[in-house]
């Protein structure tokens, strides 16, 4: 079953009130993308993963990918698409607390695409539901450069730039090897497999119950 952008938001929203808080969503979001991403790319040690995340929950759930990978034995560097500041909600912030307690993740913030390593794996989590409009720095040249770079790449939720509701691109937008997207899919994912890459939809604890009323 597909479902709309709209009914996705009021499904996780109804799941934190009935106490699935999203912090938990989030949790289970980054490790179920994790184990994909490591299904398919096998022993990820030593590898050099970039991570660019975005100040809303697509990036907080990179950022849960972020720790994970980390803990695997891969080499995790976050480009986090902004000041830290102003990173949206609790539970992303949660996230980019504990990676500032962990000295094995680089954490990158501001606009400087300048890396000193070539990437093995890039994860786009900048952009999911929360799309709106035309791309804004920097989220527009962290997806020229993620489409430049030759490298595997992942999509947390939906390519970025492509719309999970119509399945219309903004003006600029991810090509990527795989996305997995959370809890059921949404109408628009489908319909640009030739962005997606393999297409995945993964549970990630939400109750039943809180999709009545809903869907
Ligand atoms: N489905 C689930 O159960 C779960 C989904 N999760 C993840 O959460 C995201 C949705 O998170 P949200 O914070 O609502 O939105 P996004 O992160 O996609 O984007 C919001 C931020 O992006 C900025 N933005 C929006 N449009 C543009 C644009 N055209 N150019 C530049 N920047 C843009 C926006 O900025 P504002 O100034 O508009 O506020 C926000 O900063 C979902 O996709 C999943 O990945 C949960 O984590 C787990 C459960
Ligand atoms: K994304």
């Amino acid at each position: 079953m597909e479902i709309t952008v709209d009914q996705m938001y009021n499904i996780e929203n109804k799941g934190h009130d009935m106490g699935f808080l999203k912090k938990f969503m989030m949790e289970n979001a980054g490790a179920a993308a994790v184990k994909r991403l490591l299904e398919k790319i096998g022993d990820v040690k030593s590898k050099n993963i970039l991570i660019f995340v975005g100040l809303g929950n697509n990036g907080g759930d990179g950022l849960v990918m972020a720790r994970h990978l980390t803990g695997y034995g891969a080499k995790v560097t976050v480009m986090l698409l902004g000041n830290s500041n102003k990173i949206k909600t609790e539970e992303s912030n949660w996230n980019w607390s504990l990676l500032q307690k962990m000295p094995s993740v680089k954490l990158l913030s501001g606009n400087s695409l300048k890396f000193d390593f070539k990437p093995d794996i890039i994860i786009d989590a900048i952009l999911g539901t929360g799309i709106s409009g035309e791309i804004r720095e920097p989220y527009a040249s962290a997806i020229n450069y993620i489409n430049e770079t030759d490298c595997y790449k992942f999509a947390v939720d939906v390519p970025s730039g492509l719309d999970p509701q119509t399945g219309e691109t903004a003006n600029i937008f991810t090509k990527c090897d795989m996305t997995v997207t959370f809890h059921k899919m949404k109408q628009g994912i489908p319909k640009r497999k030739d962005l997606t890459g393999e297409l995945f939809v993964e549970k990630i604890g939400i109750p039943p119950e809180a999709e009545e009323g809903i869907l």
